[in-house]
């Protein structure tokens, strides 16, 4: 392969265009040639700023002869599909969280992946790569906090987008956690228990009660229409001691009567670190041809985590988490 990867992305809304811009700013070797977005004008603007073009279809920038690997970001129901489409040809891909909707559409990515013999699909777990998470996870891989216990975890946003369901909390934001609760502990989900106070109208904020294997408890609080801003949250309660996520921030600020420290308003700004090293990380094992990190079995985990945990926001009763057996592409060390 070249020196130089040649990124075509698909969906440049908040996300995609984020994700263009540090493509553009901030990871070198790499050269956004194609967008395409369902909104014209938009592909327009993001491809002009990036000095890329617009595709006519996401097909066609998938198979284009300009285009050596692809970022997914639109929105999450057509996920699946483009993932298959990029196997099919070849490229390596980072498809924004989630994998897919539901397990069974995850499980068909993990399957056609396997079928190829080679890993070519990233997930967009980008907290796996967030500074405090990654210290957060070496902390306790040290000892530090004797045995862990159990993790509380706090997911807010200012607002939620058009369309926001008590299923897609779960399925959209609440899998974040899913999958990085099992991925700081080394361990897995293997049930979970979802309750919101709210009964009519949407359900947020939602608590859920997650269950690992060795015992450990978590619980994750997902309110995404917050109001004050973007925040979140990560405690781990161990024998010895706790360790939490910091607020990164180099400033404190005292104006108007109050004394503290400025929250993020949204995603972009709270893990813009997290999507840079993400990004990196993905661009430097695709021009090598493959994929690194979060995998497509990560991202069916997620998903047959999350559809447990709808079933059981819906039955207000706890859920087993039951995945297949994992295939031997995924184990660790096997590229
Ligand atoms: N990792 C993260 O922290 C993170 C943060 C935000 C969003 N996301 C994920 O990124 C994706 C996009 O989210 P967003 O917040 O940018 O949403 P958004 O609504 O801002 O952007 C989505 C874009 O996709 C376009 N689009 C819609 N249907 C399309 C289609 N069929 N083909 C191509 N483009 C299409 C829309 O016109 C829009 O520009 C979602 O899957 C979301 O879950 C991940
Ligand atoms: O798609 C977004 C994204 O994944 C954010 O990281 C999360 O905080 C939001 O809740 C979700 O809607």
């Amino acid at each position: 392969m070249s020196a130089e990867l040649r990124v075509g992305v698909v969906g440049v809304g908040a996300m995609g265009a984020d994700h263009v811009r540090t493509l553009s700013e901030a990871v070198p070797s790499t050269r956004v040639t194609e967008v395409f977005d369902r909104d014209t004008d938009r592909a327009k603007q993001v491809a002009e700023l990036a000095g890329g073009r617009v595709a006519e279809s996401a097909e066609g920038l998938v198979h284009s002869a300009d285009v050596d690997a692809v970022v997914v970001a639109s929105p999450d129901s057509t996920h699946a599909a483009l993932v298959l489409a990029c196997l099919a040809a070849g490229k390596p891909v980072l498809c924004e969280k989630p994998l897919a909707v539901t397990a069974d559409d995850a499980l068909r990515v993990v399957e056609a992946e396997v079928a190829g013999g080679r890993r070519l699909v990233q997930v967009g777990f980008m907290r796996r790569y967030d500074p405090g998470y990654a210290r957060l996870k070496r902390t306790l891989r040290a000892g530090l906090l004797g045995e862990p216990r159990m993790v509380h975890n706090v997911h807010r946003n200012a607002a939620s987008g058009p369309g926001s369901t008590g299923a897609s909390i779960v399925t959209g934001s609440m899998i974040h956690e899913l999958d990085t609760v099992p991925w700081l502990l080394d361990d897995r989900i293997v049930g979970i228990r979802v309750t919101s106070p709210v009964a009519d109208g949407l359900p947020d904020p939602q608590l859920a009660v997650i269950e690992m294997a060795s015992g450990i408890l978590a619980t994750v609080e997902v309110f995404v229409n917050a109001a004050y801003g973007y925040d979140v949250r990560c405690e781990v309660v161990g024998t010895a001691g706790t360790a939490s996520l910091a607020p990164a921030v180099p400033v404190s600020l005292r104006s108007a009567g109050t004394d503290g420290v400025e929250v993020s308003s949204d995603f972009v700004a709270h893990f813009a670190d997290a999507y840079r090293v993400e990004l990196l990380a993905w661009s430097r094992a695709a021009l090598a041809g493959g994929a690194e990190g979060p995998s497509a079995w990560d991202g069916y985990l997620a998903n047959v985590v999350a559809e447990a945990g709808v079933a059981a926001l819906h039955s207000g009763e706890r859920h087993a988490v039951s995945p297949v057996d994992r295939p031997s592409l995924y184990d660790e060390g096997v590229r």
